[in-house]
Parts: structure tokens; sequence; C-alpha cells
């Protein structure tokens, strides 16, 4: 599958209050359920995996918010597309949004794990679902040590709109100026929900783009310039090329 190229001049790049002000307007003003925009999110996820690496075994790491949420669907979906996904989901949460994702990757045998699997090293991909853009530093436990054995391992990880522990902003935590014992992901490739944040402006590697979902109102309210997606596909690609 090829996916189309944009170039980083030709969107919106978004801080994190204006990321959390669109979230608010979806479902707000604009009446959408989180349920549907998480799983246009999590598909557009699956999409850019299948798109850029091969069939195997991908540990699926969910946080316990909405970016985890998103986790759970891409895992789905991921299913769907002929890959092997193992969820670990280390921070159950109450709501019933989070309990019927669980559910429906249960009944579709896919394992979930409350810790790092001792087989790691078997797994060819990790998706980094734990946190998106309502991360605020420093990162609490179990989350640091977590983050700490993904990136010790080496296995190429895939990030989901934010890598985990990078201040949604400022990025990395070293350059920000802050503790230099914060864990965080080095992400292989990263997909962008909505709009990239500004975290990854400065980040070279594989970035896609995803969720189609933005109706043209809230374009026009905050001004943003979206992408320019071809036909009726779901993902891009930022680059520089332009
Ligand atoms: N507006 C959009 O475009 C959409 C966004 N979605 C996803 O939703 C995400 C945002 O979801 P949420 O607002 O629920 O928040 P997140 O999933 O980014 O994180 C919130 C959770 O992380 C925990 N947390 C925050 N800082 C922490 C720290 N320092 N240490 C440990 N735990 C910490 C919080 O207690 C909370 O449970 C986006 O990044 C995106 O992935 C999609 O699901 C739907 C559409
Ligand atoms: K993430």
């Amino acid at each position: 599958m090829t996916v189309s190229v944009i170039s980083k001049k030709s969107v919106t790049w978004i801080g994190q209050n204006l990321a959390a002000k669109i979230d608010q307007e979806l479902f707000t003003k604009y009446g959408f359920k989180v349920e549907q925009l998480m799983e246009l999110a999590g598909l557009a996820a699956a999409q850019a995996i299948a798109s850029h690496y091969s069939r195997g075994k991908v540990a699926v790491l969910c946080g316990p918010g909405n970016n985890g949420g998103d986790g759970f669907v891409c895992a789905r979906h991921l299913q769907q597309f002929g890959f092997n996904p193992t969820i670990i989901y280390p921070k159950e949460s109450r709501n019933d949004l989070m309990k019927n994702l669980v559910q429906q990757c249960h009944t579709s045998n896919i394992s979930i794990h409350q810790t790092l699997p001792n087989n790691l090293k078997d797994f060819n991909l990790i998706v980094d679902a734990l946190f998106g853009f309502s991360f605020n530093p420093p990162i609490r436990e179990p989350f640091n040590e977590i983050i700490k054995n993904v990136v010790e391992s080496g296995i190429h990880v895939f990030s989901i709109d934010i890598p985990s522990g990078w201040n949604v902003e400022t990025g990395i935590p070293s350059s920000a100026g802050e503790n230099q014992d914060q864990a965080y992901i080095k992400p292989h490739a990263v997909i962008s929900l909505t709009l990239p944040k500004l975290c990854l402006q400065n980040w070279t590697g594989p970035h896609f783009l995803g969720g189609r979902f933005v109706p043209q109102g809230l374009v026009d309210e905050f001004k943003l310039v979206m992408p320019k997606y071809p036909g009726f596909e779901q993902i891009v690609k930022i680059d520089d090329v332009y």
C-alpha cells in the first residue's frame, strides 16, 4: 500500500490546549461520541502500521485514557489485517468505554496482560498507546519502568499521537530541562491524530497523519489547515519533500 506524502508546512501544528479544545468541541458542539472517533483513530493507526511493517507479533501498550483506547482499537484491526497482537494494559480503567474495549479484544482472543511479557524479545513491533495529548510530566509508575524496559529491548516502537513520556509541546524531557530519570519512548515511527503536535516538529522519522473526521465548521472556527487526503484515504505521510 502506497501512502501519499504531504509537506510539513501544509498543516497546522498544534499545542496541548488547542488539541484539548478541538477534542472537547467534537464531543459537545459537534455531537460525536468518543467511540466513533476512537474507531477511526485506531483504524488509521493500524493502516499506517500495516503499510510500514511486515506481519508478525505486536505488543500493544495501552494506557488508562483515550490514547490507550486507540491502542485497543488498533489491536483489533491489526488482527484483522493478519498481525498477531497482544495487549499490555498496566492500569485498568473503570469506565464503560474501556471495559467494552477489553471485552471486544478478549472475545477476539487477543490476550491482555498487566505487565510486559517475559518474552518481549519475541515481538517484532511495540505499539505505544500509553499517553497522548493529555500527558503531563512527570511520568508516574508503573509507566516509567515499563518505558525504560521497552527502550532497553531495542524493538521498534510505533507511537500513537505522541511518543509517550514526551512533553506535548517541547518534546523529550531532557530538552525541556525536566528530570533526567524520566523515561520516554524513542519511536521508530509515529502517527499523529487530527493534526501533528508541536513536540514532533523537529522529528525526522516516518510520520503518518490520520483522523479524517474533523467537520468543516470546526476547521473554520479554529482557522486550522487540515491535510489534503487523496480520494478516500484515511492516512497520509508528513515529510519535508516539497
Ligand atoms: N481529538 C482527537 O483527535 C481524538 C483523540 N483520541 C485520542 O485521545 C488522546 C487523548 O486522550 P485523553 O485526553 O484521555 O488522555 P491521554 O490518553 O493522553 O492520557 C490521560 C491519561 O493518562 C494519565 N496520565 C497523564 N499524565 C500522566 C503521568 N505523568 N503519569 C502517569 N499517568 C498520566 C491520566 O491519569 C489519564 O488516565 C489523544 O492523544 C488521541 O490518542 C481518539 O481516541 C479520538 C479522537
Ligand atoms: K502514545
